[in-house]
C-alpha cells in the first residue's frame, strides 16, 4: 500500500466538511472513515480465517453453507392454549417455515400451573399455556416429531417441558433418540439479564448437567442448551459484551459438564447458541465471525476437545425487538429485513425474523407471514446465498472481526479475574456492564446523536395506528383453568403422588434427576406441581440488590 498516497487522502478528509454524527457502530465502537490493508497488516488467511467447514471456522461451520441447506427458518411463536398454537404451527409450516420454536407463557417460564394465584391474568398471554403432558400432545397434535426440529424456549423449567416433549413423542410411537430440536436451558443469562430464574444456581446447574449426561444417551442429538446473548442485547448491551457475556456463560458451562464427570467430546457438540441482529450491519456480521473463532480456538487449545463438533459455534438468530418502534411499526418491516441480512451474511444456522407489530403485542398471522417471507426474499432472491462468507477479505469486516475479538478477550480476563461467571453475577458486574451501555445508547437517541425514523426524527405527529393487532381473549385462562382441574380429577393420583416422591427424594442424592422428572411427567403430574417438589428440596434464588 502506498503510504503517500493515503496520506494525500487522509488530509483532503480532515479538512473537508462532514455530517454532524457520531462515527461509531451502534454499540459505540469508534470505527474508522475508511479501512485499508494497513488495518488487516497481520492477516494471517490460513490461520484467521481458512475455509468453511475447517477450523477456526470463521467462514462457517458447514463446507457447503447455504449451497448445501439453507439456514432453518424457525418463527418463534406462541400463545393461548396448545389449540390456538398448534393452528398457528401448522399455518407456519405450510407456508414454508422449516423448523418450530414455542413460546411459553410467564406462568409456564416461572413454573406456575395456569391455576395459581400468581399465574391470574397471565395464562397464554406472551406464549402458550403448558400445564401437563396433555397441553404438549395438544400442541403437536398432527406434527410429526420426527420430521421436525423444534426449538423451546425454556429455561429454569426446562428439563420439564423437556421431558414432556420426549413423552409426547413417545405417545406418538417416536423413540427419543430420533428428536431433533433445541432446549434454551440457559440459566446464567438469566442470572445477567433476563431474570425467569426460579432455582439458585448450584441446583440450576446440576439440571443442566443432568441434562447434558441425559441426552448423551438417550436423546442424543438435541441441542440440550441455547446459550443466548440475545436477551443480553435486549437488556442493552452493546454488541462486544453480547459477544463476550454470552461466550464466557458458554465456558462456564463447558467447565460444569466437565466437572460433573463428562468428557468433552461428550457434550460439547451439543451446545448451540443464539444471538441477536441488531441494526448495525456490519458490526453483527463481525460479532458472528468473531464468535466462531473464539469458540473453536478455546475449545480446542483450552478444553481440549478432540471432536472437531466439539469446536463448532452452532447458532440461531433473532432480528432486535428492542430496534423496533411503535410509532410508523411498518418501518420494522425493513429494520428486521437489514438485520436478518447480516444474520444471513454471519453464517447462521437459524432464524427467527420480527414481525412489525411485536413491539404491540403478539404478531398476527399476516404480520408473521411478511416476516417469513422476508427471510425467504433473502434466501432465494438476492444472491446472497452463493457465495460462502462473501464478506470476507473486507478490510473493514475483517478488521472488526479482529477488534470484536480483542475487545472479547478482555472481558473474559476481567471476568476471570472477578472469579468466574457466578462470581461476577453475584457482585453485579454483568449487570452493571449492561445498564451503563443500555444509558449511553438512550442518551445518544435523546440527544439526537443517533437517529431513529420516526421516534426523533421524521416524526408523524398526526400518526394513528392502523395496522391489525393480536387479542388474546381473556376466556382462554377459564378454559385453560377448566381443563387442568379436570385433569387432576381423572389422572392415577397415587401414581402422581409416587412420582414425586421419589422426585423428591433423588433431589437429595446425586442421581440424574431427568428419569425420575420424566415419570412425573409420564403420569401427568403437571409442571407446578413438579418445580413445587424441586422449589421445596432446592429454595428458591433471590438477587442481591446493587445500587
Ligand atoms: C426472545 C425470545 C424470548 O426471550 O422469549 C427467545 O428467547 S426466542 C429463542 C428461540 N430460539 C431458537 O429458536 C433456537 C433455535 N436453535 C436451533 O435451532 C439450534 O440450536 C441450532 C442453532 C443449532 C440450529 O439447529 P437446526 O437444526 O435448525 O440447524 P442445523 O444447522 O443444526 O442443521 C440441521 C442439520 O443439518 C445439517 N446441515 C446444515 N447445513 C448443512 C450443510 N450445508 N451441509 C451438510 N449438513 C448440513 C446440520 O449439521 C444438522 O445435522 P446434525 O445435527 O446431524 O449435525
Amino acid at each position: 500500500m502506498n503510504k503517500e498516497n493515503f496520506n494525500k487522502w487522509q488530509e483532503k478528509f480532515t479538512n473537508a466538511a462532514k455530517r454532524d454524527s457520531s462515527f461509531t457502530t451502534v454499540s459505540g465502537l469508534p470505527i474508522n472513515p475508511l479501512y485499508t490493508p494497513a488495518d488487516v497488516a497481520n492477516f494471517d488467511y490460513e490461520k484467521d480465517l481458512g475455509y468453511p467447514g475447517e477450523f477456526p471456522y470463521t467462514r462457517g461451520v458447514q463446507t457447503t453453507m447455504y449451497l448445501g441447506r439453507l439456514w432453518t427458518m424457525r418463527q418463534f411463536a406462541g400463545f393461548a392454549t396448545a389449540k390456538e398454537s398448534n393452528q398457528r404451527y401448522k399455518f407456519l409450516l405450510s407456508q414454508g417455515q422449516t423448523g418450530l420454536s414455542v413460546a411459553f407463557d410467564m406462568p409456564t417460564i416461572m413454573g406456575y400451573d395456569s391455576d395459581h394465584p400468581r399465574a391470574y391474568g397471565e395464562v397464554g398471554r406472551v406464549g402458550v399455556a403448558i400445564d401437563s403432558l396433555q397441553d404438549m400432545e395438544i400442541l403437536f397434535d398432527g406434527i410429526p416429531l420426527d420430521k421436525v426440529s423444534t426449538s423451546m424456549t425454556i429455561n429454569a423449567p426446562a428439563s420439564v417441558i423437556w421431558s414432556m416433549y420426549i413423552a409426547t413423542a413417545e405417545k406418538q410411537g417416536v423413540p427419543s433418540h430420533k428428536l431433533t430440536g433445541t432446549i434454551q436451558n440457559d440459566i446464567l443469562k438469566e442470572y445477567i439479564a433476563q431474570k425467569s430464574w426460579i432455582f439458585p444456581p448450584e441446583p440450576s446447574m446440576r439440571l443442566i448437567t443432568d441434562i447434558f449426561k441425559f441426552a448423551k444417551d438417550h436423546v442424543p442429538k438435541w441441542n440440550t442448551i441455547s446459550i443466548s446473548g440475545y436477551h443480553i442485547r435486549e437488556a442493552g448491551s452493546t454488541a462486544v459484551q453480547e459477544l463476550a457475556f454470552t461466550l464466557a456463560d458458554g465456558f462456564a458451562y463447558v467447565e460444569a459438564g466437565i466437572a460433573a464427570g463428562l468428557d468433552v467430546d461428550d457434550f460439547a457438540p451439543r451446545l448451540s447458541f443464539f444471538f441477536n441482529a441488531h441494526l448495525d450491519f456490519f458490526e453483527e456480521i463481525a460479532k458472528y465471525r468473531a464468535a466462531r473463532r473464539i469458540w473453536a480456538r478455546r475449545m480446542k487449545e483450552k478444553y481440549k476437545a478432540k471432536d472437531p463438533r466439539s469446536w463448532l459455534l452452532r447458532f440461531h438468530t433473532q432480528t432486535a425487538g428492542c430496534s423496533l418502534t411503535a410509532q410508523q411499526p411498518e418501518n420494522n418491516i425493513i429494520r428486521t429485513a437489514y438485520e436478518a441480512l447480516a444474520a444471513v451474511l454471519g453464517g447462521t444456522q437459524s432464524l427467527h425474523t420480527n414481525s412489525m407489530d411485536e413491539v404491540l403485542a403478539l404478531p398476527t398471522e399476516k404480520a408473521v407471514t411478511i416476516a417469513l417471507r422476508t427471510q425467504q426474499i433473502i434466501a432465494h432472491e438476492i444472491g446472497v446465498t452463493n457465495t460462502i462468507d462473501p464478506l470476507a477479505g473486507s478490510y473493514f469486516v475483517e478488521a472488526l472481526t479482529n477488534k470484536m475479538e480483542e475487545e472479547a478477550e478482555k472481558y473474559f480476563a476481567k471476568i476471570e479475574e472477578l472469579g468466574g461467571v457466578l462470581k461476577a453475577i453475584e457482585k453485579g458486574f454483568f449487570q452493571k456492564e449492561i445498564a451503563d451501555a443500555a444509558y449511553e445508547y438512550q442518551k445518544a437517541i435523546d440527544s439526537k446523536r443517533r437517529i431513529v425514523v420516526g421516534v426523533n426524527q421524521y416524526v408523524d405527529e398526526n400518526e394513528k395506528l392502523d395496522i391489525e393487532i393480536l387479542k388474546i381473549d381473556p376466556r382462554i385462562e377459564q378454559e385453560q383453568v377448566a381443563r387442568l382441574q379436570k385433569l387432576r380429577e381423572e389422572r392415577d393420583n397415587l401414581r402422581v403422588q409416587e412420582c414425586l416422591a421419589e422426585l423428591r427424594k433423588a433431589a437429595n442424592t446425586s442421581d440424574n434427576l431427568i428419569p425420575y422428572i420424566l415419570n412425573c411427567v409420564r403420569c401427568y403430574s403437571t409442571l407446578g406441581e413438579i418445580i413445587q417438589v424441586m422449589r421445596d428440596e432446592f429454595g428458591e434464588y433471590k438477587e442481591q440488590p446493587l445500587f
